[in-house]
């Protein structure tokens, strides 16, 4: 056997991601992690991701981030397919054509793949675990939102508590470990209209079959979640492994080097820009890599950005598949009217964003990723949620960490530019600002706290990688080690706060 052969099968772990950099970055710097103990990595995604990669970069393919091998199977589709606009039929064609193609590369690349440690999936991909099956390998899941959602969608896809239906669609729902939660505050995905249907089937066939996975392990850390990941222990218990964000934010080794893929260009000007600002002045605004917002909002945004007149960045990203409503694009008058104000970028290095001195907060669509990465630069967020799990992330902005406000909708489903401008003004002065900025810089010390050395995700990532190592476990064919989970989660709780 080649000598790269016999290192990808000795101590090996294949990660598996789903298409998008807010699943794929958390992946890898689990892989990082996985390899400072030692364990050989490899992701695999599908083709779109190197293909955007590609055009981020300009440069040759790419086949490693930072000793992670890439590998890319087929999702089914072509590369210009509109798979934001079409989520349904990409779900369903991924998958069935995900399951065999990733088969066919295991194949490929492993001579030996029942060698393989274990497959570490993530959720929108949870046939993965069924092709771990037919090589007779342990699965592993990474739950890359909050433990929160976790056990939201555990009870739910499994009948366990009552949810909104068309009939009842205000219910308020009480849970576990959790604040009561209007239907504003809960995940779109179990609302009575949620328009996309591949997203509860796909959680109703994951979630009542968990014993596919060995190991649930969470981006999230257990001091920020306790009490929602204790009230799940008894259910199917989740490990936090996080944050899963760049080593700089969290007072690491400023040697460490991130790894993470960009699927676009960031505008590093901005950075520049933001020195020449006073401290803590700065409003940041992003929403993510997916989200594009109607014209009417954009336009109370932008509003309210030049009423404050305080220096703000705001990141307006192309729509892929532009719309001649306009949604996601500026008012015309805006650059010209706050051009000595603020700054427009296409896409910002974030992280470095978050962490400058000039930034004072964020307002954020409350993707996962982002809050974790405001959580670690110890800012307040101004949240403005649209989908999937990010009104329940904004009610555990607001009500369980205490660190920012939200924006309120009109009845009709819009935003003033009056509430955004009262927001702006309650995180940036006076005593709530204050109270914020104390509670942000407590989590900050917290993440940090967990991710060093023996500190609750240290420890289990530890176990986790003690656990894949270990002879007896990896013949044990059993699903679920919950019982050695349970003693890992009580090892911590023990240190809880
Ligand atoms: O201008 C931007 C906007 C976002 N991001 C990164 O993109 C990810 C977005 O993930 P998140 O879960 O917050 O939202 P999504 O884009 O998946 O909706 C985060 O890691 C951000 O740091 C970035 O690098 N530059
Ligand atoms: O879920 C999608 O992307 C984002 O993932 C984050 C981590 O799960 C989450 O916190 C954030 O709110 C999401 O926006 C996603 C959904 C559909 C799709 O086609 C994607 O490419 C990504």
């Amino acid at each position: 056997m080649a000598q790269a052969e016999e290192k990808r099968e000795e101590n090996h772990v294949l990660l598996v991601a789903f298409s998008s950099q807010g699943h794929i970055n958390p992946m890898l710097r689990l892989g990082k992690r996985l390899a400072a103990r030692g364990i050989h990595v490899s992701l695999a995604t599908t083709e779109i991701v190197r293909h955007r990669m590609l055009k981020s970069s300009g440069a040759g393919p790419a086949d490693h981030v930072t000793g992670i091998e890439l590998l890319f199977f087929s999702d089914g589709l072509s590369l210009d397919y509109d798979r934001k606009t079409n989520l349904d039929v990409y779900m369903d064609i991924l998958g069935k054509h995900g399951p065999s193609n990733l088969s066919a590369l295991i194949k490929e690349h492993y001579t030996s793949p029942k060698k393989l440690l274990c497959l570490v999936t993530n959720p929108f991909v949870p046939w993965v675990s069924d092709v771990a099956a037919e090589y007779n390998i342990p699965c592993a899941m990474l739950w890359i939102q909050p433990c929160a959602l976790y056990a939201i969608y555990y009870r739910c896809f499994n009948k366990l508590s009552a949810f909104p239906t068309p009939t009842d669609p205000d219910m308020v729902v009480e849970l576990p470990g959790l604040p009561s939660m209007e239907k504003e505050d809960l995940p779109s995905f179990v609302l009575p209209n949620n328009p996309f249907g591949s997203f509860p089937k796909l959680f109703s066939e994951l979630f009542q079959g968990m014993e596919k996975f060995k190991w649930v392990l969470g981006n999230s850390f257990y001091e920020l979640e306790k009490h929602v990941i204790d009230s799940v222990c008894e259910l199917y218990p989740i490990r936090p492994i996080g944050p899963l964000v760049p080593p700089t934010l969290l007072g690491q080794d400023q040697e460490l080097e991130d790894a993470s893929v960009d699927m676009w260009k960031s505008d590093e000007t901005c950075i520049e820009w933001l020195t020449q600002q006073p401290p803590s002045s700065v409003i940041y605004v992003s929403f993510g890599s997916i989200v594009v917002l109607p014209a009417k909002q954009m336009e109370a945004i932008a509003t309210a950005l030049k009423n404050v007149k305080r220096p703000f960045l705001w990141v307006v990203k192309p729509p892929e598949f532009p719309t001649p409503d306009g949604a996601g694009q500026l008012p015309s008058w805006f650059l010209e009217e706050t051009k000595d104000q603020g700054q427009v970028v296409r896409w910002s290095p974030q992280t470095r964003v978050l962490s400058h001195p000039a930034v004072a907060c964020f307002i954020t669509h409350c993707g996962w990723n982002s809050m974790l990465e405001t959580i670690c630069s110890g800012i307040p967020l101004i949240a403005y949620p649209q989908w999937t799990d990010q009104p329940t992330n904004a009610k555990l902005i607001v009500d369980v960490f205490k660190i920012g406000v939200r924006i309120k909708k009109e009845a009709d489903g819009n935003i003033s530019s009056e509430v955004i401008e009262k927001c702006i003004e309650e995180v940036m002065v006076g005593p709530v600002a204050e109270q914020l900025r104390k509670n942000a810089m407590a989590l900050k010390a917290e993440a940090q706290k967990a991710v060093a050395a023996d500190g609750s995700s240290d420890e289990n990532i530890r176990l986790f990688v003690e656990e894949i190592t270990c002879d007896s476990c990896k013949k044990d064919g059993s699903p679920n080690v919950g019982n050695l989970s349970h003693e890992g989660q009580d090892k911590v709780s023990d240190k809880g706060v």
